[in-house]
């Protein structure tokens, strides 16, 4: 196969994290004047979420200087993800604890949102909290494009997606979601956006001028719904993505995996302006088989809400809480 960089067809600024060495980017860095926050959302990830930390306080915080602000925003977990992340080198902030006064709801992109009001950096990274296989490069290359190309507002991963099966290692068939449905759907309505190879990725850069003034999806449309909206704006030129290697993580059930499609395709069907569709919450029936051999619809809500833009929230530009 062609490494995906020499591809005929029109593709994001796409490089490698080995072509971002820490020397340069920190010399990029200064030369910005900028901040560096990076924000790993958990919800109950006791077993990962102090390997992630340690090895990024350690080595980009510590050692390094490069990121100025480690933090967990811990989403309603019910094990020891914050006791874990704090003992390990990260600020930890509640989700629901963020502007009470705002509401809490459930979901990872409510999580993202409501770190907003915790940081001050200038560029946002975010990094899954369940990873296994990983490294600080995976930091280091998505800071790579942000710091050294003016025009690039969003940096996406990408990465060999790592299966399981009964906990070990299977392939390099993971990324469910991402093949049978984030890709197709880019491919067909959003044809120049077909180039991101993980559009998915959990580990992305991004400008805290972009995220901050859109509207945020509380579940896992977030990234979905940052991809488009930064091509809304900037065009093809605005995005980068970096080949971060392997990356291999926990996975959901195929149900969960299904639920998640339908809120990405509640997501672009709000983008290609069709809120017909959105009248009425969305659900999803699905079928489960019972003890007594009987199969009977399970009818889900579809995780909707949206989260305002925070510059259009006084909360958000009061000095007190933010820069
Ligand atoms: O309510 C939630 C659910 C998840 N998470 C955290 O978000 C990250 C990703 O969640 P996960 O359930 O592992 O997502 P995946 O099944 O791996 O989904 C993939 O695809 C999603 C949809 O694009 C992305 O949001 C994910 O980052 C990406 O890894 C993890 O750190 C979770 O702990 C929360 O903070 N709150
Ligand atoms: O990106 C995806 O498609 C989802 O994270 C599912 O990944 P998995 O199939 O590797 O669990």
């Amino acid at each position: 196969m062609q490494p995906v960089t020499r591809a005929a067809w029109p593709l994001p600024h796409t490089s490698h994290s080995g072509d971002w060495p820490l020397a340069g980017l920190l010399e990029a860095k200064r030369a910005a004047g900028v901040a560096v926050s990076v924000v790993i959302p958990a919800r109950n990830e006791e077993k990962t979420i102090a390997g992630v930390v340690g090895a990024l306080r350690r080595e980009l915080v510590d050692r390094a200087g490069l990121v100025d602000e480690l933090v967990v925003i811990d989403s309603d977990s019910v094990d020891g993800t914050a006791a874990r992340a704090r003992e390990a080198g990260a600020t930890v902030h509640a989700a629901r604890g963020i502007l009470p006064e705002l509401g809490a709801l459930p979901g990872k992109g409510e999580a993202l949102w409501k770190s907003l009001f915790v940081t001050t950096g200038e560029i946002l990274v975010f990094i899954d909290a369940d990873l296994t296989e990983w490294g600080v490069h995976f930091v280091t290359g998505l800071l790579g494009p942000m710091l050294h190309l003016p025009r690039a507002q969003l940096v996406k991963g990408f990465y060999d997606r790592v299966s399981t099966y009964q906990g070990q290692a299977a392939g390099l068939e993971g990324g469910r979601v991402t093949e049978l449905l984030a890709r197709p759907l880019l491919n067909l309505w959003w044809p120049e956006l077909g180039g991101l190879v993980q559009p998915l990725a959990g580990e992305w850069a991004v400008r805290r001028s972009l995220f901050e003034s859109m509207e945020v999806p509380t579940g896992y449309g977030v990234e979905l719904a940052t991809v488009l909206e930064a091509h809304a704006r900037h065009g093809l030129a605005g995005l980068a993505q970096v080949d971060l290697g392997a990356r291999a993580h926990s996975h959901q059930s195929i149900h969960d995996l299904s639920l998640m499609a339908t809120e990405l395709l509640a997501v672009a069907d709000r983008k290609r302006n069709r809120p017909a569709a959105q009248d009425a919450p969305p659900h999803l029936v699905q079928f489960s088989r019972g003890p007594d051999g009987a199969v009977r619809p399970i009818r889900r809500d579809v995780p909707s809400a949206v989260r305002p833009k925070a510059t259009g929230l006084a909360a958000y530009r009061s000095k007190e809480l933010h820069r």
